[in-house]
């Protein structure tokens, strides 16, 4: 059968249903290992149509059988989260396509180690191309009239366009004396394949109804062990009302004195203080975590973890304080650092009251920093990490900020004079929005 046809006839596939989705035509097993089971559809696509995904889509490559990577697919979206889309290679291939495709290839046979790999690779930039195809009867013929093609389609479709440095290596042929690597450049789709491709992709549209987002259940949180779940969950609504759970966000540039400031808060308000850097660094120390590798390089780098890692951790905590505690006011602590964290958690967990933020000129920080760094055993308390830390707050956080003031949700307070005349201001500003002591 032509490829033409053969894609033809698995985008009809699709069109009437999943053969992954257990209600197809292909058979399976129980799942082996207990969760929550995926309810959206997986499609069998004959393409790779990556830029036309929208996130939280999940397309699997599987080279084994449907039923296995579907099993692969229920693991990675319960370790990743809805967000993710994920790619595995096929045992006998390497694809490398990081520079012109916004997606991560990943490791090959155990899938804690990918799901590390992935996470570590792709970071914020979540992954989005995922090819399932049955393997083809030969290796050349998957070679020359799959792989290759594939590849070149995901690059040309990429929002970069270009497929330069498209790389489609055979292991074996690798080991062969004269095999080289086989580099595909500057692919252009011809128009037939390109018209299946969007024929496919159509008719995947008019079937689930005008969009192309699938939606996953998200894992139950059965016990502590599994309290620590991620990634945040998707909700049309918060979890709570601000009466319900009052927040104020502090924020300021790293060693500005939130901390030192929640503290005083907490002893004299009642506040529960939830610093996202001690939570971040918490899961990073946690047995078992699979993020713990991601979020020590992010911290190192002075990076901002990814959203959907810290909400979730927040609102774990937020939750059990609640519960356990009995709390019902929040001081969030180095949160949100970036303007799609402040979004979300807002949508998600709940609006926050305002901001407190303290204002320190950079020397004085370097100087705190450096100063706590001769015993804080923190990571990032290096000059190095320090000065990356500045760069993203100033890039970063500070929008998120300005974004506040502009909604007049932000009580600025001078942080450079010592930490009980800080002390002071901020008991006026908590006096200003009629918070009072305990
Ligand atoms: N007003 C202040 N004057 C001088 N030193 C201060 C002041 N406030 C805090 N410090 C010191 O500066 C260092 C950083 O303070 P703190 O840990 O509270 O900052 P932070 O904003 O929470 O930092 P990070 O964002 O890195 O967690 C600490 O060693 C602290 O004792
Ligand atoms: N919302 C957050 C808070 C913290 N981080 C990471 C990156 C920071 O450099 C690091 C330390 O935080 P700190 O203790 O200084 O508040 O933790 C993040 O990614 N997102």
């Amino acid at each position: 059968m032509r490829q033409e046809d053969q894609a033809a006839e698995w985008a009809a596939g699709s069109r009437h249903s999943s053969r992954l989705d257990g209600h197809g035509s292909i058979a399976r097993p129980e799942p082996p290992r207990p969760g929550p089971a995926l309810t959206g559809r997986i499609a069998l696509l004959p393409e790779a149509i990556g830029p036309s995904l929208a996130s939280g889509d999940i397309i699997a490559r599987g080279d084994s059988s449907p039923c296995a990577a579907l099993e692969e697919v229920q693991l990675w979206s319960q370790t990743c989260g809805p967000r993710s889309s994920v790619m595995w290679s096929n045992p006998m291939l390497e694809f490398d396509i990081h520079e012109c495709f916004p997606t991560v290839c990943v490791t090959l046979g155990n899938v804690k180690p990918s799901v590390r790999n992935l996470i570590r690779r792709c970071g914020a930039a979540w992954p989005v191309l995922c090819l399932m195809q049955p393997v083809p009867p030969t290796w050349n013929q998957y070679m020359k009239s799959s792989a290759m093609r594939y590849c070149a389609k995901a690059a040309t479709l990429s929002p970069g366009g270009s497929c330069a440095n498209i790389t489609v290596r055979h292991r074996r042929q690798r080991k062969r004396r004269h095999a080289k690597p086989r580099v595909a450049r500057n692919h252009r789709l011809s128009r037939p394949n390109l018209s299946i491709l969007k024929n496919t992709l159509v008719s995947r549209i008019d079937n689930q109804g005008g969009s192309s987002t699938h939606k996953y259940s998200m894992p139950v949180i059965l016990n502590e062990e599994q309290a620590a779940q991620l990634p945040a969950p998707q909700r049309t609504r918060p979890l709570y009302s601000p009466e319900e759970a009052g927040v104020i966000f502090v924020l300021g540039g790293p060693g500005a004195g939130k901390g030192t400031q929640c503290a005083n808060m907490v002893r004299d308000y009642g506040f529960k203080h939830l610093s996202a850097g001690d939570l971040l660094r918490e899961e990073q120390e946690r047995k078992g975590s699979e993020f713990g590798d991601m979020i020590k390089e992010y911290i190192r780098e002075g990076k901002i973890v990814p959203m959907e890692v810290t909400i979730q951790l927040l609102e774990n905590a937020i939750v059990a304080a609640k519960k356990v505690e009995g709390k019902r006011q929040f001081l969030i602590d180095g949160f949100p650092r970036k303007q799609d964290q402040a979004v979300k958690f807002e949508e998600v967990v709940v609006p926050s009251r305002f901001t407190l933020f303290f204002d320190c000129p950079e020397e004085e920080l370097e100087r705190r920093l450096l100063d706590r760094g001769k015993s804080s055993g923190r990571a990032d308390d290096n000059i190095e990490s320090i000065k990356k830390r500045f760069k993203t707050f100033v890039e970063t956080s500070m929008p998120v900020v300005d974004a506040f003031e502009e909604q007049g949700k932000v009580e600025k307070i001078k942080a450079i004079a010592a930490p009980e005349v800080v002390y002071k201001e901020v008991k006026a500003r908590l006096d200003k929005r009629g918070i009072k002591p305990e």
